[in-house]
């Protein structure tokens, strides 16, 4: 019999009232677990605790919120290990990074805005006989919507700072990626989380769905695609919620010929074939000044034929399984539309087949000699496949690196540093990094521009984005009135 996996609602683990559906290890397509889909009753349960559990919790000071959060934080840094297997195992990536990578990144978040729960002020506003000052108060019940490529950072980044602003959030993981969420919140109790601060709620859309559109909350935060992003905008309209977005990509990373050529391969080695290439900031869309592109091309190639496809429990595996056998079928598929399209097939281009492991594996892929209107180059992939193109001039591969509706991130490598920041400021993306890629620590602000999303996650701007602010005015003089 397998695991049943359950949802977590007012400090204790619950199983929802909908059909069992089945949660497969990637890596060997084998059933690891099962979880009950959450219907509306059991939304109805999930707002009504967490409505409880906002009441006791807002009602605590800042500080008395970080101690939670720091106590929660050193608790999922002890058991790192344990949760970093089971995030191989739902997700199909390699040990060798979610080891030092998922678990510890979101107890950073979690030590970072522990930190910060204290120092949430207001501005005072003196005038000749009053006095206005602002209060930053919490939104109430915010609900979390997650991907399945990074679960747990995913479930600490939104939780994190909607705690300690004093919300109460009810977080779906993706139906893919169901484990450790139930895990954080087990982790979060045992810190001294009030019941009902942090609920779970397993499902797939049509809880998301329930969630986005449901009158008692007030903000919704969503990581996942741009069409998603749309239909829970949608949802959130019916009544005034706010809204955060972390939606998809297809982001240009930039190599002038003026770059460190050793740094720019490694970085555009990362910003592909990390995680199996399903990291939505990924530089996918790599744009090589041709003077340097020969050499670069001999490089990638190269280093990209030694990487290690494996299973993703062995510490020397370097690319794991794709999440799913569906997504291995479009990554394929966008394989074969490359290679129809004309583009060379520099290295990779395979499924692989790993002894033991029955699951869903593709080679790092290269192609060069890819053009703008290629669907590899338009399209979102989400699997390790690269693109690399040719360019000449600076405006040009500015223009063609803009032509597009996502915004997410960007990447340059250059040694003049004027080109840098001028590249930087004209790209019209959310992110942009300079000589490096894909590199998101807690204190910096994390967020897409145009279609890839709205708001922020990390940094104390996330704080403003899961609190409002109250004015409030105080005679101190008489009531200037006009009337008799
Ligand atoms: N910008 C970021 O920070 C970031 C990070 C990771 C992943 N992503 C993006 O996520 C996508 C991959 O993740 P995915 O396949 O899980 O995305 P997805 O959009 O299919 O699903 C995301 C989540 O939304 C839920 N959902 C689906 N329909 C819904 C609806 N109508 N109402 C409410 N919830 C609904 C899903 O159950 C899941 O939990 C990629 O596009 C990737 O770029 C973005």
């Amino acid at each position: 019999m397998s695991l049943l996996i359950p949802s977590f609602i007012d400090g204790r683990p619950c199983h929802g009232q909908g059909e069992r559906f089945p949660t497969l290890n990637p890596a060997t397509g084998q059933v690891i677990g099962e979880v009950h889909e959450a219907l509306a009753a059991d939304v109805e349960a999930a707002i009504a605790s967490a409505q409880a559990g906002f009441e006791v919790w807002s009602a605590m000071s800042g500080a008395e919120r970080g101690r939670v959060l720091s106590r929660a934080a050193a608790i999922l840094r002890e058991r790192n290990d344990e949760l970093a297997a089971l995030e191989v195992a739902d997700t199909g990536k390699p040990i060798q990074e979610a080891a030092v990578v998922d678990v510890a990144s979101g107890a950073d978040c979690l030590e970072y805005f522990g930190g910060a729960a204290a120092t949430l002020t207001g501005a005072q506003y003196p005038f000749k006989t009053a006095l206005a000052y602002t209060r930053r108060e919490p939104l109430g019940l915010c609900v979390g919507i997650g991907a399945w490529n990074y679960p747990i950072q995913i479930a600490c980044w939104k939780s994190a700072p909607a705690l300690a602003a004093g919300n109460a959030m009810i977080f779906k993981p993706s139906e893919l990626t169901p484990m450790t969420a139930v895990k954080l919140a087990e982790v979060y109790a045992e810190a001294g989380l009030p019941p009902g601060v942090f609920n779970v709620l397993q499902g797939r859309g049509a809880t998301g769905a329930l969630l986005a559109q449901h009158p008692e909350v007030a903000k919704v935060s969503l990581t996942g695609s741009v069409p998603t992003g749309k239909r829970v905008m949608a949802a959130a309209a019916g009544t005034l919620k706010r809204v955060t977005m972390e939606l998809g990509g297809k982001s240009p990373l930039i190599v002038f010929d003026d770059a460190d050529l050793e740094q720019a391969v490694s970085a555009a080695m990362m910003a592909n074939f990390y995680t199996q290439g399903e990291v939505c900031t990924n530089g996918t869309r790599v744009f090589v000044q041709r003077a340097l592109l020969p050499r670069f091309l001999e490089r990638l190639a190269e280093r990209t034929a030694l990487l290690r496809v494996g299973d993703p429990s062995d510490p020397v595996t370097e690319v794991g399984a794709l999440i799913s056998a569906a997504h291995h079928d479009k990554v394929m598929g966008y394989i074969a539309q490359g290679l129809e399209a004309g583009a060379r097939l520099v290295v990779g281009g395979t499924a692989v087949t790993v002894p033991g492991c029955g699951g869903w594996f593709v080679a790092p892929t290269v192609f060069a000699d890819c053009r703008d209107d290629m669907s590899i180059v338009q399209e979102e992939i989400f699997g390790p496949v690269m693109s690399v193109l040719a360019f000449d001039a600076e405006d040009e591969v500015l223009a063609r690196a803009n032509a597009t509706r996502f915004g997410l991130a960007a990447g340059v490598f250059t040694q003049d540093i004027k080109r840098g920041h001028r590249m930087a400021a004209r790209l019209k993306t959310g992110l942009c990094w300079i000589n490096n890629y894909n590199i998101t620590p807690v204190e910096m602000p994390f967020g897409g521009a145009r279609e890839s999303g709205i708001g922020h996650e990390n940094s104390l701007l996330a704080l403003e984005h899961y609190t409002q602010v109250k004015t409030v005015y105080l005679e101190l003089g008489d009531v200037a009135c006009s009337y008799r």
